[in-house]
């Protein structure tokens, strides 16, 4: 197994290449040349199988060998150890057709975990086998970075530098990422938007001189690590529902804004996994939500919800999507790209939003409507959804199709880091210990403004270089 860009000008490159190069030298995304089919057979071996184990499997058929199965398998085990749910992503069922997959059970309460504790790992392994430092360079909206910090933090060959919007990200995300002190961990707080912080990193990943001399390495999902590991819950959820439900056909409903979470569900589905429908579920920043119901994909101003971690308006795994739209040709893929980043925007014929709709179902979630569904799923069944799970069970309620199957909800956050929303319906909620005992430590960050030099300035100074 090779791996290319969306944009073809990437010589093919391994595994771990592909790990470590993260964005593609030539702007593009990481995707591999061919994706591996799993069959019938192999989902019935498969079904009785732990998480880590389903993982293993897997992943084995990506790494090319290049990671010996048993440090591969030390590696995965390590990962999930910090999880506090036996089942690390439990199957909870609501009904007999809707099921919620608990994905906020690792350190920092939210999905980010699964796949970061292991890429987390995975950098250690190799900084180790390969003696180079590694220099990773984030941007977060409150949860994939305090996830990655919790992954890395105080591991030898590392330094990690996370860049989130000021006074954007809940307060339980900030004390998160802020009340750690260890001395390979910058946070900055950047004077504007989560997309700002995304398009500020993503051009020093572009910046190939840079790029080099600080051997940056990413933790977003642009990596396509990351991509690839979050499409095994889509595996492990298929696999644990019972036998009459998944006969009848299954469904996810699934929050996103980076595209990150779909694309791992529109990669396993690819892989073979019988997924009838995927449901993008966004809040107000919906321009995923009009590119499948209008073919525009347009970013509109910037909005704050309750959802915050969501509020994104440039997804960057959009472009993955459109590569296997585009029937993985890469010289269209390219023009397209060049046209957005020219017109600001990208508009689809109708045949083309007909097709577009085959994939995808989406709806977009108001602030309203996300409370109103934590307030009515509170009362029906005493189960109390964070902001961004109640996206993906709106989405669920609004445009599921309810004669396709079952569904399985993504419930993304522990409800406790987005405590603001929930006060609002008067709701007291308990704080698990690792939360409640973040409000004691002293915080630090840096504060910047949206400036790629002032930004830069900062990693010069922080990060190491190889001697
Ligand atoms: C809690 C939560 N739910 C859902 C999402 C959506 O995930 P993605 O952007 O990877 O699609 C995010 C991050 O964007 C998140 O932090
Ligand atoms: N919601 C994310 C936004 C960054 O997305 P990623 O999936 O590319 O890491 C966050 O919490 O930071």
């Amino acid at each position: 197994m090779k791996y290319n860009s969306t944009r073809g000008k990437v010589a093919p490159i391994g595994f771990i290449d592909m790990f470590l190069m993260g964005l593609g030298e030539d702007g593009g995304l990481i995707v591999p040349e061919t994706i591996p089919s799993v069959t019938d057979d192999q989902l019935k071996a498969w079904s009785k199988l732990s998480y880590q184990d389903l993982m293993l499997e897997i992943f084995s058929l990506f790494t090319n060998g290049e990671i010996p199965e048993r440090d591969l398998r030390q590696l995965i085990q390590d990962s999930y150890a910090g999880f506090t749910s036996p089942a690390v992503l439990p199957l909870t069922t609501l009904n007999d057709s809707l099921h919620v997959l608990e994905l906020f059970h690792g350190p920092t309460f939210a999905f980010k975990d699964v796949a970061l504790q292991f890429m987390g790992n995975l950098y250690a392994y190799v900084a180790k086998k390969q003696n180079k430092v590694v220099n990773i360079l984030g941007a977060t909206s409150g949860d994939t970075g305090a996830s990655a910090i919790s992954s890395v933090r105080g591991k030898e060959g590392i330094q990690i530098c996370i860049l989130h919007p000021n006074g954007k990200v809940s307060l339980v995300q900030e004390l998160q990422m802020t009340t750690v002190h260890d001395d390979n961990v910058l946070n900055l707080s950047v004077n504007g938007n989560f997309d700002d912080c995304q398009q500020i990193i993503k051009e020093l990943f572009e910046d190939i001189p840079f790029k080099t001399k600080y051997h940056l390495r990413a933790i977003n999902s642009i990596n396509f690590v990351r991509i690839l590991a979050q499409s095994v819950y889509y595996f492990y959820a298929y696999l644990q529902l019972p036998e009459k439900a998944k006969a009848s056909g299954v469904n996810f409903s699934i929050p996103t804004g980076n595209f990150g979470n779909i694309f791992s569900g529109y990669l396993a589905k690819k892989m073979g996994l019988p997924i009838k429908q995927l449901v993008l579920a966004t809040n107000e920043n919906n321009i995923l939500e009009r590119f499948v119901r209008e073919g525009v994909y347009k970013p509109e101003g910037f909005r704050s919800t309750h959802s915050p971690s969501m509020d994104i308006q440039i997804a960057s795994n959009f472009e993955r999507y459109l590569y296997y739209f585009m029937g993985e040709d890469a010289a269209a893929v390219t023009s397209r790209m060049e046209k957005f980043k020219s017109e600001g925007q990208l508009t689809f014929a109708s045949e083309e939003v007909a097709r577009i709709q085959q994939d995808l179902t989406a709806y977009s979630v108001g602030n309203a409507e996300c409370l109103e569904t934590i307030r009515t799923y509170q009362d029906r069944y005493g189960y109390l959804l964070d902001p961004h799970s109640a996206c993906g069970i709106a989405a669920y309620e609004g445009a599921g199709n309810k004669n396709d199957g079952v569904f399985v909800s993504l419930a993304t956050a522990h409800p406790a880091k987005f405590d603001e929303a929930i006060r609002l319906l008067g709701i007291e909620q308990k704080f698990p210990e690792r939360i409640q005992e973040l409000f004691d430590k002293p915080k630090h960050q840096v504060v910047v403004d949206n400036s790629k030099t002032e930004v830069v300035a900062q990693l010069e100074s922080f990060y190491r270089v190889n001697k």
